[in-house]
């Protein structure tokens, strides 16, 4: 049972699908633009979540960064105070002071201002970089945090949300954008921080030199914010709008590139069809993001537009009240210089609100997708410990998968006693898979309780579930671990005594295959590492096997566990089970009807719906649908063997002659 990502290679020629219907929960982004309003509001307390992440993260640096900030932002006044000091001592000494004017009297006049100014701008300067490399450690330290909680969620969410696209959209989001948010807001801030105190600073000497500068000065910091707002909101609407497509572009990239996929992409002649697929879409990104890249560029244009109109507006009124009488030649100077700082301080005061709303979009983008994996997210918190399992009871159980329009399971009831070893029968598509992982607890029924020793599982820990079942998945993986630690997965709390893995080994069947490996336990087990190998199919079930009898559950699920299996280890397998298995309960899934046969019950899956129920003989004697397929199957192997009967007379007439 698997699922098709999206652009796989079986529509790589196909017309697109219809997309399923959205699914009505937290994640749907349909509800993104009614989500923005909310979002405004929630704004502060995505901030004070931010700074508490930087500040838990690597607190020094976020106080140092903020320090020299506003140490830089304070100076910026200063600076000019000083300068028009400067001009007022050249202008006054030139408008008729002693000696003003001739040859080396100007400099003793404005040397000291002018130390004064460069001190300063050293200071500035040195400020700017220490709070850039500062930042630089905050910012890895920070996502380094995120990371970690975004990795807990994804690794605690139900299993569900991973049959469900918007899920992996929001995971794509919150890695490639909202990891590194948390450090953008404390960016933003420092932003804010410099262009407001150092906005506060200019205006106070403005206001020194003359108040009827300061409105027009402020009032250019209005568009300015609007546009860098505006920005923000186009940031966040197209990594919305990229995110569906930017998972299907990857998922091509790793088929041309991926081992698993390199066959038949080989056999199949798929690489230049998935290649052109791939360009396709790289091409649709791209004019996409050449539309939002032109969006942006006229959006910083109209910003450089709106600050050089406030420099130039300036000026014309410093002209006009240098000519009115009303301002002196240095009080003008200084003004002109100071407005073009005033006007990067309220860009980069906007810039700071853009960069903090832009953020906050991200933010509760990440905030909604960690909630995913909060305990809210994962279902009730029962007792953290369970008594091994002695009886479980399915009952009137169903399932959906999120995407799918019928139910997978519908009306399951079925009791599993503890030592019982119960088969799940039935064709594909039938929900054994399915069941198999309701029992398991990876998913919760949609309908219809599931009760481990008389208690609901829907009110115990999941975790707790899990600790006492050893699962075998149809698709179980292949860890690009050493041999010994492929099998020690299975309990990886479990203290590593000598001799439990290999004895784990011994009764799948793997131990003498893995130390013939020529490392022993300790070959790597991937052609993809350095001095690792590959196992066959059979070899690797073995292993998967050999996992689960490590992991010593009480509850053992088998899906398909002998698929792969040659029929000498199949034999083997299910002669020793009950004495492999004994104590445990098993679950077993297959359609070989030769291992289910000894099982205390068959549970044959029509559908989704429990068909019949009973014992090998019973269900025979019943004539139903696993006595059709047990007859098939039977049939076939007397077939064959009737063939054989038949083609071995002329083969041995044939050697006669
Ligand atoms: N992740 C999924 N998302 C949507 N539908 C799914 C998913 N997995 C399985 N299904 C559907 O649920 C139904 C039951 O599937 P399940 O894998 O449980 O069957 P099965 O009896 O184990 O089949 P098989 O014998 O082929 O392994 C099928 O119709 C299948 O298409």
């Amino acid at each position: 049972m698997s699922t098709a990502p999206a652009g796989t290679a079986a529509d790589a020629h196909d017309a697109p699908r219809p997309a399923p219907p959205a699914r009505v929960d937290g994640l749907s982004i349909a509800r993104e633009r009614r989500a923005r309003r909310r979002r405004l509001r929630s704004l502060p307390a995505l901030v004070v979540e931010a700074l508490r992440l930087c500040w838990s993260a690597r607190r020094r640096d976020l106080v140092l960064v903020f320090g020299v900030q506003l140490l830089g932002a304070l100076l910026l006044g200063v600076q000019v105070l000083v300068g028009r000091e400067a001009l007022t001592r050249v202008f006054s000494g030139g408008a008729g002071g002693a000696g003003a004017g001739t040859g080396g009297d100007l400099l003793p006049l404005v040397g000291g201002p002018l130390l004064a100014l460069g001190g300063l701008s050293v200071v500035a300067g040195l400020a700017g970089a220490v709070r850039g490399q500062r930042m630089r450690l905050l910012s890895e330290a920070v996502q380094r945090a995120v990371w970690r909680r975004v990795v807990d969620t994804t690794t605690t969410v139900p299993l569900d949300r991973f049959d469900d696209p918007e899920f992996y959209d929001r995971l794509q989001r919150v890695s490639t954008n909202a990891v590194s948010r948390p450090v953008g807001v404390a960016q933003g801030l420092v932003s804010i921080l410099g262009g407001a105190v150092g906005a506060v600073g200019l205006v106070v000497a403005l206001w020194a030199i003359d108040p009827l500068l300061l409105p027009l000065l402020l009032l250019a910091g209005v568009p300015v914010f609007l546009v860098s707002r505006r920005g923000g909101r186009l940031e966040f609407d197209f990594a919305v709008a990229q995110s569906g497509p930017y998972r299907v572009r990857s998922y091509l990239r790793s088929a041309l590139t991926g081992r698993r996929e390199a066959k038949e992409v080989r056999a199949y002649g798929l690489a230049a069809p998935l290649g052109a697929r791939y360009e396709r879409l790289l091409q649709e990104y791209e004019d996409a993001l050449t539309r939002h890249v032109g969006r942006r560029m006229r959006l910083s244009l109209l910003s450089q537009v709106l600050t050089a109109a406030s420099v130039v507006g300036t000026v014309a009124v410093l002209l006009w009240l240098v000519d009115s009488g009303r301002l002196s030649l240095a009080d003008a100077g200084a003004a002109g210089a100071a407005a073009p700082l005033l006007a990067s301080r309220l860009q980069s005061l906007a810039g700071g609100v853009g960069t903090v709303l832009e953020a906050g979009l991200f933010l509760d983008d990440l905030r909604g997708f960690l909630r995913l994996g909060t305990p809210a997210g994962r279902g009730a918190q029962g007792p953290a410990a369970l008594e091994p399992l002695v009886e479980l009871e399915v009952d009137g159980v169903g399932y959906r998968y999120p995407q799918s329009a019928g139910p997978a399971l519908s009306g399951v009831s079925l009791r599993v006693r503890r030592g019982e070893v119960v088969a799940l029968v039935g064709e594909n598509g039938s929900g054994k898979t399915t069941l198999s992982k309701l029992l398991a607890g990876l998913l919760p029924p949609g309908e219809g309780t599931i009760r481990w020793n008389g208690t609901d599982v829907a009110a115990l820990d999941p975790a707790a579930v899990r600790e006492h079942v050893a699962v075998v998945f149809q698709d179980f993986v292949q860890w690009q671990f050493s041999a010994h630690d492929n099998i020690a997965v299975g309990r990886p709390d479990r203290p590593d005594e000598a001799g439990a893995v290999p004895a784990a080994a011994v009764q799948a069947g793997a131990d003498a295959l893995l130390r013939r490996l020529p490392g022993g336990y300790r070959t790597l087990l991937s052609a993809e590492l350095a001095g690792g190998v590959d196992l066959s199919l059979g070899q690797w079930q073995r292993v998967a096997l050999a996992r689960a009898f490590y992991r010593g559950a009480g509850l053992v699920i088998l899906d398909e566990p002998t698929a792969a299996l040659d029929a000498r280890a199949e034999a083997e397998l299910f002669a020793g089970i009950r004495e492999l298995m004994s104590g445990r309960t098993v679950v077993l899934v297959s359609h070989r009807f030769s291992s289910v046969r000894e099982a205390d019950r068959i549970v044959v899956l029509r559908e989704g719906r429990v068909d019949d129920t009973g014992t090998h003989e019973e269900l025979l004697a019943r004539g139903g649908l696993y006595a059709e397929l047990y007859t098939l199957q039977a049939q076939a192997y007397l077939d064959e063997g009737t063939a054989r009967a038949g083609r071995a007379p002329t083969g041995r007439h044939a050697a006669h002659r």
